[in-house]
């Protein structure tokens, strides 16, 4: 559906993007991760061709971004970080104004539009000046032209910025809703916010991609994804002893347990290792009662923390805007 190649942006000698490479397969929604000034609205822009790359290609159904825009743009509604309304319209002649914009057939339109404002719940708001819209009711109006057209693929960049809980709630649920019939990709610094509603992540840093894959898959991914602490009574020596006998444990630490008696056991095992049952048999049969345990897998936020890491300690001098990107 969509191919990045090899696409870089340069600012002046400052990288925004770094020779990045994916694919976008059809009916997926997609998270685009990554801190603030990683490069994803550069990217975003780039895609939807808005701004040009300085190496790189981006392909939408075949179609060169840049040598056959029409075609690709066809292919794509997008919702920029600052979504491109016109305050003194209502919300109907907005509509109808993208609609004309996107060249939607006349016989086609009033109904389209219609069915648009249904979906996002913008309806009851036809007659209302944009500039007298919340926040939330104008991100809705600003996906509503997105979806216009119903383009195979609907970018969205940072959708739920600036929106409260239950505004990010509703939002996020008309995303998941798009997947049935479109290929979302969209942008966020939030991990909840992608985890929860992406199948597929990438995560971006200083322009790189450092990572790709399910929420799932990338949970895995982090080193010693398991680790277990228990509360068990017996003898030290001996609990460290039977534990050590279990295979797959990276290792054991064994403390006194603060303000209860017994011992604080912390074990780190390989990937995708569980070892719960075996802990719980092996102790069984010593008679060492297991008065707690708790499983912990690494989160997708330590993960993206340690992918990102480096964009807090050296984050690149800001440098002068060349002209307005978003
Ligand atoms: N027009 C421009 N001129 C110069 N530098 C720019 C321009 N647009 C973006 N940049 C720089 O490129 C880098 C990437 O910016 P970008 O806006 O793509 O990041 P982002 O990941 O979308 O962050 P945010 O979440 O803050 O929007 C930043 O360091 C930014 O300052």
């Amino acid at each position: 559906m969509i191919e990045v190649n090899n696409l870089v942006k340069r600012y002046g000698d400052h990288t925004a993007v770094d020779h990045l490479s994916f694919k976008i397969e059809k009916g997926k929604i997609y998270g685009f991760l990554g801190p603030n000034g990683a490069g994803k609205s550069t990217t975003m822009n780039m895609i939807t061709g808005y701004i040009a790359s300085t190496e790189g290609t981006v392909t939408i159904d075949g179609h060169d971004i840049l040598e056959e825009p029409e075609q690709a743009k066809k292919c794509i509604g997008y919702l920029p970080e600052i979504p491109p309304l016109y305050f003194d319209m209502t919300v109907l002649e907005y509509m109808n104004f993208a609609a004309d914009l996107k060249k939607i057939p006349k016989n086609e339109k009033k109904s389209m539009v219609e069915e648009v404002m249904e979906m996002v719940k913008i309806s009851d708001m036809r007659n209302r000046l944009i500039k007298n819209l919340s926040k939330g009711y104008r991100q809705r109006v600003g996906l509503a032209q997105a979806i216009l057209g119903y383009p195979e693929v609907i970018i969205l960049d940072e959708p739920t910025v600036g929106l409260d809980p239950k505004q990010i709630i509703e939002i996020r649920d008309l995303i998941k809703s798009l997947k049935k019939k479109h290929t979302v990709i969209l942008s966020s610094h939030i991990l909840s916010e992608v985890s929860a509603v992406c199948d597929y992540v990438l995560i971006i840093s200083h322009g790189k991609l450092v990572a790709s894959d399910t929420p799932d898959n990338l949970g895995k991914l982090a080193q010693g994804s398991n680790n277990l602490s228990l509360l068990v009574k017996g003898d030290k020596d001996k609990i460290r002893i039977l534990l050590g006998e279990i295979e797959g444990i990276k290792e054991i630490a064994i403390n006194a347990a603060k303000d209860q008696e017994g011992w604080e056991v912390k074990l780190s095992t390989e990937e995708s290792t569980d070892i719960r049952e075996e802990v719980f048999f092996k102790m069984a049969e010593h008679h060492y009662p297991i008065l707690e345990m708790q499983s912990k897998k690494v989160s997708l936020e330590e993960i993206f923390l340690e992918l990102t890491e480096d964009d807090k300690k050296k984050k690149p001098e800001e440098p002068e805007r060349e002209g307005e990107t978003k």
